[in-house]
């Protein structure tokens, strides 16, 4: 082990640790999702997947640590995720420690059902608290973006939805991605917008 890798061995391990938990729900269809987590703020460095991986195998070439540009800081024959600067870009818009992306069958439904409205908006759920959202007529939005194929175009409209009480960003047709403070909250927001979204559509099945 290098000495750079020694000082970021904790936070590899809470995303390795975090991917076995996300893999377990088979939340990466198709080798689809990445997941990053912040090594360090000012420069910023964050471990991130790499492409084009089985996020479901745990091995010691899952991640690598990249900069403030979404490049790799270490010599490698691994890709960072083609999806690393959304990573980036909701690292320098909000407090995030670590930020997840999967493709969900419940979160593609969702993004296509309310995508032309551009948001979809949960209210008078128990689960809404999982966002620190405790009155009893509070609620919690999840913006939709286009799938732009352009990812710095994509990564700058996901960063264009991120204000106070924004926790995840949906893309049509595609996955969602959602943050939290460290690993622990990043991956509870995820599973409360996946428990939000499978309900939802679970219920439009006995209501006309
Ligand atoms: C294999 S389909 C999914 C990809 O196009 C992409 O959206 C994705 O989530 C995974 O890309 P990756 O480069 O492995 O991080
Ligand atoms: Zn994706």
């Amino acid at each position: 082990m290098s000495a750079l890798q020694a000082t970021y061995q904790d936070k590899w391990d809470e995303l390795a640790d975090i991917k076995d938990e996300l893999a377990a729900r088979d939340w990466f269809p198709g080798t689809s999702g990445n997941l990053s987590i912040k090594v360090s703020e000012n420069p910023l460095r964050f471990l991130v997947t790499a492409s084009g991986k089985d996020k479901r195998k745990r091995t010691a070439e899952d991640f690598l640590l990249v900069n403030e540009h979404s490049q790799s800081i270490e010599s490698t024959s691994l890709k960072p995720s083609a999806e690393t600067v959304l990573h980036q870009r909701i690292y320098e818009n909000t407090n995030a420690g670590c930020s997840l992306h999967v493709h969900t069958l419940s979160n593609n439904v969702i993004s296509e059902l309310y995508g032309d409205q551009g948001e979809i908006t949960f209210q008078d759920q128990e689960l809404i608290k999982a966002f620190n959202i405790w009155e009893e007529n509070g609620s919690i939005t999840v913006p939709i973006v286009r799938n732009y194929a352009e990812l710095p175009r994509l990564a700058e409209a996901v960063a264009e939805q991120i204000r106070p009480g924004i926790y995840g960003v949906l893309i049509r047709n595609h996955g969602i991605t959602a943050w939290g403070r460290n690993g622990f909250e990043a991956k509870k927001h995820l599973e409360a917008f996946e428990f939000l979204f499978a309900y939802h559509l679970k219920l439009k099945q006995f209501t006309v």
